[in-house]
């Protein structure tokens, strides 16, 4: 009867014990979640939009196109607002004066660094890089890699565009002659830029002769673009969930490297009837899938050099591919920065990830913006078939010299950033221009909403125009009034490759097809970069006779 009596009064204790722990945890939520931000934070009384008691305000954010929430709430509120996500009520702040934005972005960067979400999902799906360090860490890989990114490679890296350029040139005239219409023919035109450019950034950034434009099962395209059609907010906020529980980082990343844990959560997937594990394994299984052929690429470029070494020659054998370069100096003796093969794998997948989609999302509006603005097109093309007619294959200086192409692409990008947002959060409490920012604020970058503020550019600052960057506005200022590279440290490296890529793409395309649109006006839809939702649809005609780059 004592046993009895003792093991339930020791069962009491625990359930009491669990039930105290339970409540206090909950009320913990409650007060971290709900009572805190609104009538504790330092950051109450800030400005900004009505927050939902429990999901703050991520249906509003979530429910609008990129960046436009924050558009709206900067006009109503002013230069500072306040905005909350929903559990644990993690409080965001974002400013849009050039004076917080330097602070943050250029003079403290490392004091305001990624927060550690964003850099285990950049990390998994695009490498543990550039993107992801921090610190002295960053700084010295910054250090080693800007040379790989220097003009003078840029320049010769520009004559390898002509080739994937001209195949997409050629496959398009075929397609519209075999149609036999004289109208041309309806496009899904993202599908083949994203292909070109894929042909082309494996070319440059791996001296890897690609051709996905001719090879439609070609393995690593295949499984990037498979990675990409992933790109939607359902999904995005699945690999959040993953990534934020405890040891879900780990678990995803070491996921991806594994043989049988994509062909495992396929199956589950299969058997549970198509849940969300579905998205899952096609991440897992894609990106190993990339994982393995830039690791084989990587091998071959290791035993070239070391053989290169080994005959006493130069060990990047004369290429210019950005990983040749990379590997060069790693195994350079003199050099001072060594990298194993698995960071040297880690920042292929960066170019990939960060140089490929944003460049094929730029190209792919630009194409929009011409199909929609008649004039702009035919002035574009006036001056780019001027240039192909003295020239088939235009160098880079050729290019950079024209004008109004730069001003087109200038506006694209201004307009339709390709990552209209990024995000920061304060590694310690911090004054930004006067105004109290504590430990761990979620800081949000709102790329779009200085791209198209008035008060720097003016009244017609949403209309595209490219002729405004002739006679700049007097607050314009070249590092703080476009934010679609962003600024400081972190700042784009691959930025003058993408828009030398963008600018020799546009100009054969428009000197050779004219474009109109074949589709109303595209919702733009953005997980990780800024896409037209659903594709887009174009209708393209030959022009003749433009047909100076194809004849090579
Ligand atoms: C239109 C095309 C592109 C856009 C809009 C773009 C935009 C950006 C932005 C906004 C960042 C900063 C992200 C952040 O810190 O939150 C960034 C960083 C980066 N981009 Fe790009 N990018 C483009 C093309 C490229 C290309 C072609 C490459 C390389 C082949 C590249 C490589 C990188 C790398 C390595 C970083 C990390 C830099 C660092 O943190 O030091 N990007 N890019």
């Amino acid at each position: 009867m004592d046993i009895i009596r003792t093991s339930a009064s020791h069962l009491s204790e625990h359930a009491t014990l669990y039930v105290g722990a339970v409540s206090s945890l909950l009320l913990y939520a409650v007060y971290k979640a709900i009572l805190y931000p609104r009538f504790f934070s330092p950051m109450r009384s800030y400005p900004g939009p009505q927050t939902h008691w429990l999901f703050g305000n991520v249906f509003d954010i979530l429910g609008s196109e990129p960046g436009r929430s924050y558009m709206e709430w900067h006009k109503q509120y002013g230069p500072v607002i306040r905005t909350i996500a929903p559990f644990p009520g993690y409080e965001n702040i974002s400013f849009t004066s050039y004076s917080a934005l330097k602070t943050i972005l250029v003079d403290r960067a490392y004091d305001f660094p990624k927060p550690s979400y964003l850099r285990d999902l950049l990390g998994i799906a695009a490498g543990y890089g550039l993107l992801t360090l921090e610190g002295s860490e960053h700084q010295e890989l910054r250090r080693w890699m800007n040379p790989a990114f220097r003009l003078n490679f840029l320049h010769e890296h520009f004559d390898i565009y002509h080739k994937p350029i001209s195949s997409l040139v050629d496959i398009v005239s075929n397609d519209i002659k075999s149609n036999e219409s004289k109208d041309g023919k309806v496009f899904e035109v993202t599908k083949l830029i994203n292909s070109c450019l894929m042909d082309i950034i494996c070319l440059t950034a791996f001296g890897y002769e690609c051709d996905s434009l001719h090879n439609e099962d070609q393995p690593l395209a295949n499984a990037y673009h498979s990675l990409v059609n992933l790109q939607n907010l359902p999904n995005l906020l699945t690999f959040f969930g993953v990534v934020t529980l405890p040891g879900g980082a780990r678990i995803a990343k070491s996921a991806v490297r594994s043989s049988w844990v994509g062909p495992l959560l396929t199956r589950l997937n299969d058997l549970t009837g198509n849940t969300f594990l579905g998205p899952i394994a096609s991440f897992v299984r894609n990106m190993r899938q990339v994982n393995v052929i830039s690791q084989q690429l990587l091998n071959e470029k290791l035993s070239e050099a070391h053989q290169l070494q080994k005959a006493g020659n130069s060990l990047d054998g004369g290429k210019i591919d950005v990983l040749s370069l990379m590997v060069k100096a790693s195994l350079d003796k003199d050099s001072p920065y060594k990298m194993d093969g698995e960071a040297l794998s880690s920042q292929m997948l960066t170019f990939l990830g960060a140089g490929h989609e944003t460049t094929a999302s730029g190209a792919a509006w630009a194409l929009w913006e011409l199909a929609s603005h008649r004039s702009i097109q035919e002035k574009l093309r006036k001056e780019c078939q001027e240039l192909i007619a003295r020239n088939s294959t235009p160098g880079y200086q050729d290019i950079k010299h024209l004008r109004y192409l730069n001003n087109f692409v200038q506006e694209v990008m201004r307009l339709r950033p390709p990552t209209p947002q990024t995000a920061r959060q304060a590694a310690k409490d911090s004054m930004v221009d006067g105004v109290f920012v504590p430990k761990g604020t979620g800081v949000f970058i709102a790329s779009r909403v200085v791209n198209e503020d008035e008060k720097i550019w003016g009244s017609d600052a949403h209309e595209f125009n490219p002729d405004r960057w002739d006679a700049l506005p007097e607050k314009y200022d070249s590092t703080f009034s476009m934010l679609t590279f962003i600024a400081g440290p972190h700042h784009c490296i691959g930025r003058n490759m993408a828009i030398m890529e963008l600018k020799a793409l546009l100009c054969v395309l428009v000197a050779n097809f004219d474009f109109t649109p074949a589709q109303a006006t595209p919702k733009e839809t953005s997980a990780i970069t800024m896409k037209p939702e659903g594709g887009l649809y174009l209708r393209l005609k030959r022009l003749n006779p433009a047909d100076v780059l194809t004849q090579q």
